[in-house]
């Protein structure tokens, strides 16, 4: 048997995809959604995986510190950095690929949710990033 528990986060940024053949090759921004979803291998004395404020806490100061009001932006896109570098206050989130959906659900999978979870005893298997309310991205531990 397996228990998994999810938290959903919400955080407006900035981005643009480099190579994309229509408007979102343009700089723009959208009001995402990220579900972060967790397992463990025990439950506490009172009965939790890990504790859903514990979650919050950790995935939201992530989130609020580094993407929430801020623009996401390959760090191959000089032109995009530059531009956005050039008006004062900024905050910029360098990725090492193209900020689609696919590529932010990933990052923040394999290389955040280590760092954020790693003392909690529970593990981030899958994380669907909705970049609208049409459209997300998921991408799960195999
Ligand atoms: N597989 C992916 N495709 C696209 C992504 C993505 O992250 N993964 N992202 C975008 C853009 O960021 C864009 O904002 C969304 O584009 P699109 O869906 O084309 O926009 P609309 O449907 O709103 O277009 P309308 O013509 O206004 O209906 C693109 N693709």
């Amino acid at each position: 048997m397996s228990i998994r528990i999810m938290r959903r986060f919400t955080f407006c940024a900035g981005h643009r995809l480099v190579g994309h053949e229509g408007k979102c090759q343009n700089l723009h921004g959208h009001n995402y959604v990220l579900e972060v979803y967790v397992t463990g291998k025990e439950q506490d004395a009172v009965g939790r995986i890990l504790d859903f404020k514990q979650l919050k806490n950790r995935c939201k100061d992530w989130i609020d510190e580094n993407w929430d009001h801020t623009f996401v932006l390959w760090d191959q896109d000089q032109n995009g950095l530059d531009a956005i570098r050039s008006s004062e206050p900024h905050r910029v989130y360098e990725m090492d690929s193209n900020p689609t959906a696919e590529n932010m659900a990933k990052h923040f999978l394999e290389d955040v949710c280590p760092k954020i979870l790693g003392d909690s005893g529970a593990e981030a298997y899958k994380v669907r990033l909705w970049e609208s309310e049409e459209t997300y991205a998921e991408v799960e531990l195999d």
